[in-house]
């Protein structure tokens, strides 16, 4: 070898070796927390972004975080009502869900997407379980709609979360494994008059899983709430690429809200949702690149977009 390619060589480990020094701030400060990782459907386009995936969340449990996955599967879903020929719409980034249309959102969500993410971080280890947002009472709902143009809109059988047991969260998180949710939920009358009261009607709702990630990120007290999706991140002035927010406080992005379009309206009210009851930061990270969710955790300049608390500094 000549003395330059040597000295190439040894740059290249010196890169290296900063990146995981880099990591190790990071690694301490989130020992034993925490962290409810968002999957968006958008971002599990290829095998590779899929195991790259399941390989960051077994990453982050070797590393004494403790992961939770809350997962989508949006364009999963549509592909499913195209092939049995059920038409579905959105408004206001949420999915018109009717009886039928429900049934597919169900055996899709915990069926088929939900599998496929246990079976991939369980290629790794015994780690994963599955769970959906009917098991042992994890998630409560009541039917919302949405506000477009300044009306009210009936969505159908989609659902928002009044409640959140994460009870056997817990019991999986303890045993040392990684919980994998989807985000389907019963149906509770009776949501007004607290959690003693609350009555199901033996429906199930189709809640959006941003919104039911954020609800679970609160309910654990977890430390992050990590949203992968399609784009680099939030974008001030959408679709301007120079418009990329690195950065945002809670009330910058609760002015904010009113002029976002489409998916980004439940994701952004997620994190904001996330940030002002306890959870200490989340962040809209590009799934389609491989890692980024290690990226935004694990180096001092992060990733993506990160929405702060109105108290928190300027650093993560
Ligand atoms: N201000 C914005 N910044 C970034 N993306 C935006 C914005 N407004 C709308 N979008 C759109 O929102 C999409 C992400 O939402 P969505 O498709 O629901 O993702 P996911 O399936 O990951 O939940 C982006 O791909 C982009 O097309
Ligand atoms: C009410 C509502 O819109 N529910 C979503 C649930 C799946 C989801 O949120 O998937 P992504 O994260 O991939 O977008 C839907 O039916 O598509």
């Amino acid at each position: 070898m000549t003395e330059a390619a040597s000295n190439t060589n040894i740059r290249l480990a010196m890169d290296k070796a900063a990146t995981l020094i880099e990591a190790l701030p990071w690694i301490q400060k989130f020992a034993g927390s925490t962290m409810v990782v968002k999957y968006g459907g958008n971002a599990m386009v290829n095998d590779e972004l899929r195991r790259a995936f399941a390989e960051d969340i077994v990453f982050l449990h070797h590393v004494g975080i403790r992961p939770v996955v809350v997962h989508g599967g949006g364009p999963q879903i549509n592909r499913m009502l195209e092939r049995v020929g059920i038409e579905s719409e959105f408004k206001g980034g949420l999915r018109v869900t009717t009886p039928e249309a429900m049934d597919v959102v169900r055996m899709v969500l915990t069926g088929q997407v939900g599998r496929e993410l246990v079976g991939l971080i369980n290629s790794h280890g015994p780690y994963a379980v599955g769970l959906s947002g009917e098991d042992a009472g994890l998630l409560r709902a009541v039917r919302t709609g949405a506000v477009v143009d300044g009306e009210e809109v009936d969505l159908g059988l989609v659902g928002e979360v009044v409640g959140v047991d994460p009870a056997a969260v817990h019991d999986i998180l303890e045993a040392g494994r990684i919980p994998v949710i989807s985000t389907v939920a019963p149906e509770v009358s009776g949501a007004d008059d607290g959690a003693a009261s609350y009555q199901p009607t033996g429906q199930v709702l189709n809640v959006n899983a941003d919104t039911a990630a954020a609800a679970v990120a609160v309910a654990l007290g977890a430390s992050r709430l990590v949203v992968l999706t399609d784009v680099e991140g939030l974008y001030r002035n959408w679709p301007d690429k120079d418009s990329l927010v690195s950065q945002i406080s809670a009330s910058e992005l609760r002015e904010m809200l009113p002029s976002l379009e489409s998916g980004m309206i439940p994701k952004m009210s997620a994190c904001l949702k996330a940030v002002t009851e306890g959870v200490d930061r989340a962040a809209i990270v590009d799934g389609r690149s491989p890692h980024t969710m290690l990226l935004e955790i694990f180096t001092d300049a992060g990733v993506g977009t990160q929405v702060v608390p109105e108290h928190a500094g300027g650093t993560a």
